[in-house]
C-alpha cells in the first residue's frame, strides 16, 4: 500500500475523522458515488472511481488546512471556519443540513446570572477561545468602566479541549461557551443558556484556488444532488382529467408536473416532486379530491 506516492495527482478532500459529522459525511460520499476503501486506522483513502484522495482529519484542522491550501476541499462545521479565522480564505460552498447546533454562553442555573453583561470581567471556559475572546471584547468595551479598562481589566477566557460543561462545577469558570444541540448536556450539568454566539451546521468548503477546479465543481454538484434529494420525494398518482387542474395546484412540481394519459380512459398519471416535509399533507389533499394509487417514491439522487 503505497498511498503517499499516489497522492500528488489527486484532489485532496478532507472529512471529519470521527464524531458526529463523520457518519453523515460517509453517507454523503456514498450518495455522490465517491467510492473508497479506508484501511483500518489509516487516515488517507484513495477514491476508486475518481482522482481524489480522502483525508480523515479532526474538524478544526479541516478548516485550517483548506484555508491554507494544503487540502482543496473539506467538510467541517461553520463554527470551525469562524474559530480558525479562515472565512476570507475559503469558499463556503453549501450548508449540508447536519451537525446543527448553537454556540451558547451558559451559566449555572443557581448563579442567578441572567444577562451576558453580568459575566464581563469574570472567567469563561471554552474550546472556542477565539470566538469567545471576540465576543467578550465587545462586551468589555461596552460594560467595563474607563477605570477598569485603564487598569487592563478584561473578561478572562480559558481554553479547554473538551468536557467544557464541567468547568463551572469544578470552580474553574463563572460561565462557559459551548455547543448546544438537544440541551441535554447543559441540563445535566445544571447550566442554562443566556445568549447565542452563533448558529452552526456542517458545511462544504473549498480553498479559493483549488488544484483541479473542474473536479471540485463535479463533486460539488454531486453533493448538491444528494442534499437536494434528501429534501424532496416524488409523488405519483392517477386522477380524472376533470380534477387535474385542482390536482396540479396541489402538486405544481418544481417546474411543472409530468402528466401522462392512461390508455382508454379519462384519467391521467401525474408525477411531481414535492418537499419531503409537506408530503403527508399533500397526499391528504390529493386523496380528498379523488386521486387514486398515490405513491410516494424516495429520491436517491437528483440534479435540480
Ligand atoms: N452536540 C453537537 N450537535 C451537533 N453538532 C455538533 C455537536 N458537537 C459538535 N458538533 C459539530 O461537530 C463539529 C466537530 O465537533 P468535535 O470535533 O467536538 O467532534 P464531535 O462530533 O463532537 O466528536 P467528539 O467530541 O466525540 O470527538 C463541531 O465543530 C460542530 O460543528
Ligand atoms: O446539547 P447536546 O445534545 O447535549 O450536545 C452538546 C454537547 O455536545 C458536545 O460535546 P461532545 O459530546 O462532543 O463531547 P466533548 O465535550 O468531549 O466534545 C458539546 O461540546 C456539548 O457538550
Ligand atoms: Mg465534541
Amino acid at each position: 500500500m503505497d498511498l503517499i506516492h499516489q497522492l500528488p495527482d489527486r484532489l485532496l478532500f478532507a472529512i471529519p475523522k470521527k464524531g458526529r459529522l463523520h457518519e453523515h459525511c460517509v453517507s454523503l460520499l456514498k450518495g455522490a458515488d465517491i467510492n473508497f476503501h479506508r484501511y483500518n486506522r489509516l487516515d488517507i483513502a484513495l477514491v476508486k472511481n475518481l482522482p481524489i484522495a480522502l483525508v480523515f482529519l479532526p474538524a478544526p484542522d479541516i478548516a485550517k488546512f483548506v484555508g491554507d491550501g494544503n487540502v482543496d476541499l473539506g467538510i467541517t462545521g461553520q463554527d470551525m471556519v469562524e474559530e480558525c479565522q479562515v472565512t476570507d480564505k475559503v469558499d463556503q460552498i453549501m450548508e449540508l443540513g447536519f451537525g446543527c447546533c448553537k454556540l451558547q454562553v451558559q451559566v449555572p442555573i443557581k448563579s442567578g446570572i441572567n444577562h451576558v453583561e453580568e459575566l464581563v470581567g469574570k472567567t469563561i471556559v471554552t474550546s472556542f477561545d477565539v470566538l469567545a475572546a471576540k465576543y467578550f471584547a465587545e462586551l468589555d468595551q461596552e460594560y467595563l468602566t474607563d477605570e477598569e479598562k485603564a487598569d487592563g481589566k478584561k473578561t478572562k477566557i480559558e481554553y479547554v479541549s473538551g468536557s467544557v460543561e464541567a468547568a463551572c462545577a469544578l470552580g474553574l469558570a463563572d460561565g462557559i461557551i459551548d455547543l448546544v444541540e438537544t440541551g441535554e448536556t447543559m441540563k445535566v450539568a445544571g447550566l442554562k443558556a443566556i445568549s447565542t454566539v452563533l448558529e452552526t451546521q456542517a458545511i462544504l468548503i473549498r480553498n479559493k484556488n483549488p488544484t483541479n477546479p473542474s473536479l471540485v465543481s463535479k463533486i460539488t454538484s454531486r453533493i448538491k444532488g444528494v442534499i437536494a434529494a434528501k429534501k424532496y420525494v416524488l409523488l405519483n398518482y392517477n386522477i380524472s382529467r376533470d380534477d387535474l387542474k385542482e390536482a396540479t395546484k396541489i402538486t405544481p412540481g418544481r417546474q411543472a408536473p409530468t402528466i401522462s394519459p392512461l390508455e382508454n380512459s379519462n384519467w391521467v398519471e401525474v408525477q411531481s416532486m414535492v418537499g419531503k416535509d409537506d408530503a403527508a399533507e399533500v397526499m391528504d389533499k390529493l386523496e380528498e379530491i379523488g386521486a387514486k394509487d398515490i405513491m410516494l417514491l424516495k429520491i436517491d439522487n437528483c440534479r435540480v
